[in-house]
């Protein structure tokens, strides 16, 4: 007789499944019109001890949300590069380095297109943060961040981030504000 899987198995078996699915789509989307396409962007926060910087997004996309600082990778630019330049244009900061802290796959229902977006971190920078067209920079506490006014999907990474851990996850949205399917896994490197 076979026996029940276990919570955690079923978590594995739906995670595989999701991974799945979502190369099946990027695969086929030389072949086909309706194909799933990548969009790949940065996302880059700034921290202290016991504080990170999030800016209030003033226009485009996520306007109204707290997040940290990123954009389009711009054609002929390396990944870091571009979010040097978002966190430089966005913000007035310079980072002198970044980590790697996570990588997220967005896919939102009826949209092709799939967003990457490679989430770094920095505690060595200079410049003071200032308020540009696009942001309005605010320090919050780790324990303040406001998740109720940032995008759903940040309150289940953020933790994982804030201590230093680099992970893997994967969001599909209906809307701009519902979750419908997701998987985070952690990875065994520290960010710092
Ligand atoms: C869907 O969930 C998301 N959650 C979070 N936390 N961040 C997200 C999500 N989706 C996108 N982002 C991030 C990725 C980028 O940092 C920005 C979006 O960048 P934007 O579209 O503003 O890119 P720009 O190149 O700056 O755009 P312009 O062409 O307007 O300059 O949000």
């Amino acid at each position: 007789m076979e026996r029940a899987l276990s919570t955690e198995e079923i978590k594995k078996e739906r995670h595989q499944e999701n991974e799945k699915a979502l190369r099946d789509k990027l695969m086929s989307s030389s072949h086909q019109s309706s194909m799933a396409m990548k969009k790949v962007l940065t996302l880059v926060f700034v921290r202290e001890p016991g504080r990170i910087l999030l800016g209030m997004k003033k226009r485009g996309f996520g306007q109204g949300r707290w997040n940290g600082f990123g954009g389009k990778v711009e054609k002929g630019e390396s990944i870091t590069d571009g979010a040097k330049r978002e966190l430089l244009e966005e913000c007035g900061v310079t980072a002198k380095s970044l980590n790697e802290v996570g990588l997220i796959n967005f896919e939102f229902v009826g949209d092709p297109v799939i967003l990457e977006v490679h989430v770094f971190d920095t505690w060595d920078y200079m410049n003071s943060p200032v308020e540009t067209e696009e942001m309005r920079p605010q320090w919050y506490g780790e324990k303040e961040v406001p998740f109720g006014e940032m995008w759903p999907d940040d309150e289940y990474w953020f933790p994982h981030m804030l201590n230093g851990k680099k992970f893997e996850a994967y969001y599909k949205f209906e809307g701009m504000d519902k979750i419908l399917d997701s998987w985070i896994k952690e990875k065994t490197e520290q960010t710092s």
